[in-house]
Parts: structure tokens; C-alpha cells; sequence
């Protein structure tokens, strides 16, 4: 069975080619940019528990005719450029092919299904941190296992998955996971503003206080319109905000284990600033505006997250954690 990795960076690379590795059929489609990497360097995937695999024979290709043999893609472009993905892929897969769409927010599936028509299109959530070291090195910074919808369709590739140390977990309804990692990825906005590596932002009070403010405020609106965000953390959702309130050694007493990540893991909105790219804020922080307008409500702090990063993306400067917080309580 033949795996295309569709928009293969961080998570495209390390995901296929840990896949690849593991002995499955799998080809990348991409960017010039990285096709060159790969062909000069080839992969390796190094991870948090100490795994170093090199790849050395990788299928690299730029072209979205290299989709047309698959039987199952993943797609692994960032939301803004999943409608684009979506209308190539329509050109070239085949019907029936299996789209899993590993990439965070809410609505890529939809979008997907929306062009897609004769495919499966399978939502899917990657909880864990890649981070591109240059050089071909793809660096797993934290733990977790994929989240995908529950779909007969994924029994061909369950065991490859396995087998590959990157197991499935299928889910009878991945909204709820997938509002949980929003929930998270409230923090990409915080992490790529503070400019540092996830644990130290998190290990400043101020910095958890702003998440606190964002996912309190996200919390409330998801009340209100009944959603219930799945448990996908050792603490349900809905008592994070205190415990990111804490202050900063009764946070690492209760809460130690956030704090246990790479040090150089960064968020991918951080990546995204860095590399002068647009962000995926509309996607996130921008689904918890939309759920506010659609009651009549405002949801401010939000909303301040997504003017700061949006002027970021043009004019990045560092901002200190209680100049964050204050902007945001303003
Ligand atoms: N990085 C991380 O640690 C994590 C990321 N995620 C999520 O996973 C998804 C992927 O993120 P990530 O891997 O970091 O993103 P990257 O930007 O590293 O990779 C996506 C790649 O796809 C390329 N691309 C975009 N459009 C196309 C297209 N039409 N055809 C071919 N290639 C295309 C991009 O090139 P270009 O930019 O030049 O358009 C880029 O190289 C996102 O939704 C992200 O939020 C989830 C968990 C962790
Ligand atoms: C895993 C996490 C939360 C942090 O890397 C992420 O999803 C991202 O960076 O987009």
C-alpha cells in the first residue's frame, strides 16, 4: 500500500519517515527547499527518548502528480494552504484514496471533504512537537500517540503505524480531541510572542497566566455552545486555567511534567515567525473569535492574541511576560 506524504515539513517528515523506516511504502511531495535538504542529507529522526534513525533512500518530489499512486496521503501543510493542497490532490488521487489530514485545528477536515469528494477524508490530530534541526534531523521533542477519527479504511496501515513506534488512536469522535489541541495550541500565539523554548515560557508565571486568560475565555464559549473537550491530558481541560495559574513552585510541584519537555522544543507558530511566514492564528485562537460572534459575544483576549501576532508577522520583537499579560488584561 503506497503512503504519499502531502506537504512534507515538520511533522510530513518526521511522521513518513519514521513510517519509512519502519518498513512502509512511502513517498513526500513538498518543497523545493526541503526536497533539497532530503537529497543532500537524507532523514535522520532523532526523539526525546533517544531514538536516531537515518533514512537514506527518500522519494522527494515537488510535484503534485507524485500524489497520484497513493492509496493513502497524509496531508501536512498548515491550514492556510489546505485548501490549495486540497484542490491538487482533487487533480491527481485516486478515488477512494484515504486523506488523513495530521494538522491542527478544527476545520481541515471539513475543507477537505468539501473538494475531495470521492476520497476518505479522515481527521486526524499529532499531539507531540517536531522540531527541523537543518541538515535533514527531525527532532521529536515530546510524547503522545496520533489521534485519528475511527475509519475502516486506516485497517491496511494500522500495524505499519505501530510498527513504526508512531501508533494509532482512533477516536469514535475526534472533534472533542481536536478542541482540546486547540485549547493547547492557545500557547503557539503566547510562545511564538515570548520568542523562548516551551519550557521556559511555561516556566514564567506571567507567560501561563496570558494561557490561562485564553483558554478560560475559549472555555466559557465551548460551555456555552455544549462541546465538551476531550480528557487528553493527565487533567480535564476545564481545570487547566488554574493550574496554569499557579505560582511558579507549586506549578512545578503539581505540574512538573509539562516542564519535562526538550529544552529547544519551540511551538510551530514560533517556526512560523522566525521563518517569515503567515501564522495559523485564524485557525486557532481565530476559531474561539468565531465561536464568541456566533453568540453575540466578544472574546477580547483572543482577539488581542491574534492583532499581536499578526502585527508580529510583519514586525516580530520579544515580548517580556508582564508586558503580555498586562496588553492582554487591557
Ligand atoms: N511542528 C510541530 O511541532 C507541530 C505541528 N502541528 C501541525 O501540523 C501541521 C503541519 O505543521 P508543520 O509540519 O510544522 O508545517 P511545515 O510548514 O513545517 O510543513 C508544511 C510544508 O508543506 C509545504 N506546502 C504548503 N503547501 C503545499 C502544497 N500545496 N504542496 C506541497 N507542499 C506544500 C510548506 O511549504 P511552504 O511553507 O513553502 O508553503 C511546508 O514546507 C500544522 O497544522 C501544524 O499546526 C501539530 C503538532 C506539532
Ligand atoms: C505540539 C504543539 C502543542 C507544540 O509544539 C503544537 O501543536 C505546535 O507546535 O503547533
Amino acid at each position: 500500500m503506497s503512503i504519499v506524504v502531502y506537504g512534507a515539513g515538520g511533522i510530513g517528515c518526521y511522521v513518513g519517515g519514521r513510517l519509512l523506516a519502519g518498513g512502509a511504502d512511502v513517498a513526500f511531495v513538498g518543497r523545493e527547499r526541503m526536497a533539497a535538504e532530503v537529497a543532500t542529507h537524507g532523514l535522520r529522526l532523532t526523539d526525546y527518548l533517544g531514538a536516531d534513525l537515518r533514512v537514506a533512500e527518500v522519494r522527494y518530489e515537488t510535484s503534485p502528480e507524485a500524489a497520484g499512486a497513493a492509496d493513502l496521503v497524509l496531508l501536512t501543510v498548515k491550514s492556510a494552504a489546505t485548501e490549495a493542497a486540497a484542490d491538487e490532490l482533487a487533480g491527481v488521487v485516486k478515488p477512494g484514496t484515504v486523506v488523513v489530514s495530521f494538522q491542527n485545528g478544527i476545520r481541515n477536515g471539513d475543507v477537505l471533504r468539501e473538494r475531495l469528494t470521492d476520497q476518505v477524508v479522515v481527521p486526524g490530530m499529532v499531539p507531540f512537537n517536531v522540531l527541523n534541526r537543518g541538515q535533514g534531523v527531525f527532532h521529536q521533542g515530546t510524547a503522545g500517540a496520533l489521534d485519528v477519527q475511527e475509519h475502516s479504511g486506516l485497517a491496511p496501515y494500522v500495524g505499519g503505524f505501530a510498527k513504526a513506534g508512531l501508533p494509532l488512536k482512533q477516536h469514535d469522535d475526534i472533534l472533542p480531541v481536536q478542541w482540546s489541541k486547540l485549547l493547547l495550541n492557545l500557547n503557539n500565539a503566547i510562545n511564538a510572542l515570548s520568542d523562548l523554548p516551551l519550557r521556559d515560557e511555561l516556566s514564567q508565571r506571567t507567560y501561563r497566566r496570558c494561557l490561562a486568560a485564553a483558554q478560560a475565555e475559549s472555555l466559557a464559549l465551548l460551555a456555552a455552545h455544549g462541546i465538551e473537550p476531550a480528557r487528553i491530558l493527565a487533567v480535564p481541560m476545564r481545570l487547566f486555567p488554574a493550574v496554569l495559574r499557579l505560582p511558579d513552585f507549586l506549578f512545578s510541584r503539581f505540574a512538573g511534567s509539562v516542564l519535562a519537555i526538550d529544552p529547544l522544543a519551540r511551538t510551530s507558530m514560533w517556526e512560523d515567525l522566525k521563518a517569515g511566514r503567515p501564522t495559523e492564528i485564524d485557525y486557532l485562537n481565530g476559531e474561539v473569535v468565531r465561536l464568541a460572534e456566533a453568540l453575540g459575544r466578544k472574546a477580547p483576549v483572543n482577539a488581542k492574541l491574534i492583532e499581536l501576532i499578526h502585527k508580529a508577522e510583519t514586525n516580530h520583537h520579544p515580548w517580556p511576560g508582564p508586558e503580555l499579560l498586562r496588553e492582554l488584561q487591557r
